[in-house]
């Protein structure tokens, strides 16, 4: 039996994923898989095609070429909703929050949207309470409990971060995906959203995407490294692997690099 015949079946896959703005092909045949229980992150020099490329998985964007399957099902057609309510969930830079509502009624609206997109009968009889103790559960479990009664609009920018985190949550999605979860965070707040979602892997039943530049974050937290460039994805493996290939040194290293030996040539002049 071959390797792949014992393999369990990927939670996500691209198959030869594309997506053309005019003359630019910003993802360009980008195919891989993501399995249960593991945290990839997804790194590449900026403009590489991260953004576009988690876009295109959440269903934001559609694809000009390749297919997106979750679970074994094409959810290429289908709409960024009709993929949250598969289970495909994505949190979003501060554009799904209800500024005016609170902490806790932003949190409260992903519980019940979650039990309506179940089709669950009993959530018509679902008490009120009920609803709000799931929802203050997860507001405190991304440490904004003294902030349940605050609007959403008034949270210093870290909190506001950490809210999208807890609506995300409260979606139980099995992809939770992140882009830059502590892009913007003050030194304090970043390591608050790191524990989540090194909590969020420990409990291992759900697929974690993660785009992010910090590489401390990456070798703590990943258990695979996808690395994209002009587009296309040049390396795929276990993050030590990965770091040390040629083509990701040139890559991404040797950009960062460059900069860095830029820097430096500038200081020694100074
Ligand atoms: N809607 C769009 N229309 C035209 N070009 C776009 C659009 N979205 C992205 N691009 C281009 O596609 C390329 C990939 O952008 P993308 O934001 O996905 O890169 P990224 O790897 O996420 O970068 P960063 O690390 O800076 O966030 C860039 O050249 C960008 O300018």
């Amino acid at each position: 039996m071959t390797d792949s015949a014992l393999r369990p079946a990927p939670v996500l896959a691209s198959t030869g994923l594309s997506i053309q703005f005019g003359g630019h092909v910003a993802v360009n045949e980008v195919t891989t898989r993501f399995d249960a229980g593991t945290l990839t992150a997804i790194v590449g020099p900026n403009g590489a095609g991260k953004t576009t490329y988690f876009n295109l998985l959440s269903g934001q964007l559609r694809s000009t070429a390749g297919q997106v399957h979750f679970k074994g099902e094409d959810v290429t057609r289908l709409n960024a909703a009709q993929r949250t309510a598969k289970g495909i969930g994505r949190a979003f830079q501060l554009t799904n929050l209800f500024p005016k509502l609170t902490v806790l009624e932003n949190v409260r609206l992903a519980v019940q949207s979650r039990h309506r997109a179940g089709f669950n009968m009993l959530a018509v009889w679902r008490s009120r309470s009920d609803l709000i103790e799931q929802a203050a559960h997860y507001v405190s479990q991304v440490g904004l409990a003294a902030r349940s009664g605050d609007q959403a609009a008034k949270l210093p920018h870290g909190d506001k971060r950490k809210l999208e985190v807890a609506i995300l949550m409260a979606l139980e999605p099995e992809i939770l995906m992140f882009d830059e979860p502590t892009a913007g965070m003050s030194v304090d707040e970043v390591p608050v959203v790191l524990d989540l979602i090194a909590r969020l892997k420990k409990q291992g039943d759900k697929t974690i995407l993660l785009v992010e530049h910090k590489m401390d974050v990456i070798h703590s937290l990943a258990d695979r490294i996808v690395v994209l460039h002009n587009g296309r994805l040049v390396a795929d493996g276990a993050p030590a692997e990965v770091m040390a290939s040629a083509i990701v040194q040139e890559a991404y290293l040797g950009a960062r690099r460059t900069r860095e030996s830029r820097r430096e040539r500038a200081v020694a002049h100074a």
